[in-house]
């Protein structure tokens, strides 16, 4: 894959529940090992969005590709999941399975596969997963046991486990104090640079946005009202998107 190969290509996406109208129309391009940051208000339809990305919505009209591959044409389970292989999610609140280990956790997507790898190989993977968010000491702990710092670190390596292609985090720092937010900013920036990875980043946190995006949009009433570097955005003059930066 070329470096300026487009991964996520959205065109006039729409996407209304009932009466009320959330996505208006909405263009994006993920390039290869880019980081997009998403902002908008709450309620916008940010987590719709990336929710069509890997169709567990369905938009109402409008293209959109992933990985070369149109989504709406996906139908039987078997291609859905090659799909969700790919592309990683990492929901807010990063949801690890309370009643299993930090291993049994990050085994789990693995025993899922079809083409299971070897019990060497899925402790080999564990511990590379785990050793890439520097937590290899915390194998063996509950999730009880741990931070809110430490489980999203796990929730990370949990979807990084499958190696995709693209990761999609929904408010990664969320719920978190700002050194901690700072850390997993800066996670999120070096699993772009040594895995290859592109990113949609949506988050309401300006500190994440600056360390981690090449780029940014901005959702206003339903489509992308404003793209730019975070620098670029932080220049402009109209006074609804200063706030986001105040
Ligand atoms: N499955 C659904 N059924 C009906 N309405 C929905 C559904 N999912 C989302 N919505 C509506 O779509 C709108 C956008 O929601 P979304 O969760 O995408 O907002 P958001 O921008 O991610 O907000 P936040 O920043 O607060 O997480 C909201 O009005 C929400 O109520």
């Amino acid at each position: 894959m070329k470096e300026e190969e487009i991964v996520i290509d959205i065109q006039e996406l729409k996407k209304s529940f009932g009466d009320n109208e959330v996505l208006k129309g909405m263009n994006l391009q993920l390039h290869r090992k880019e980081n997009l940051v998403i902002l908008g208000k709450s309620g916008t339809g940010k987590s719709v969005l990336i929710k069509c990305i890997v169709k567990l919505i369905e938009p109402d009209e409008g293209r959109l590709r992933v990985l070369d591959q149109e989504v709406k044409d996906l139908e039987a389970d078997e291609e859905l999941n090659k799909l969700r292989r790919r592309v990683g999610f990492l929901f807010q609140g990063g949801a690890l399975y309370d009643s299993m280990s930090v291993r049994e956790n990050l085994r789990f997507p693995l025993e899922r596969l079809s083409d299971k790898p070897s019990r060497d190989e899925m402790e080999d993977r564990v511990y590379e997963a785990l050793r890439s968010v520097g937590l290899e000491k915390a194998i063996d702990k509950m999730p009880a046991e741990l931070s809110g710092g430490m489980k999203k670190r796990i929730a990370l390596a949990r979807t990084l486990i499958l190696k995709p292609a693209i990761v999609l985090y929904d408010e990664p720092t969320t719920g978190l104090d700002p050194a901690t937010s700072k850390e997993i900013s800066q996670l999120i920036l070096e699993m772009q640079q040594e895995y290859d990875i592109s990113s949609i980043i949506i988050t309401h946190d300006m500190a994440c946005a600056r360390i981690t995006s090449n780029k940014m949009k901005v959702i206003r009433n339903g489509v992308f009202k404003y793209k730019g570097t975070y620098d670029e955005l932080r220049e402009k003059n109209d006074p609804w998107l200063r706030d986001f930066f105040e």
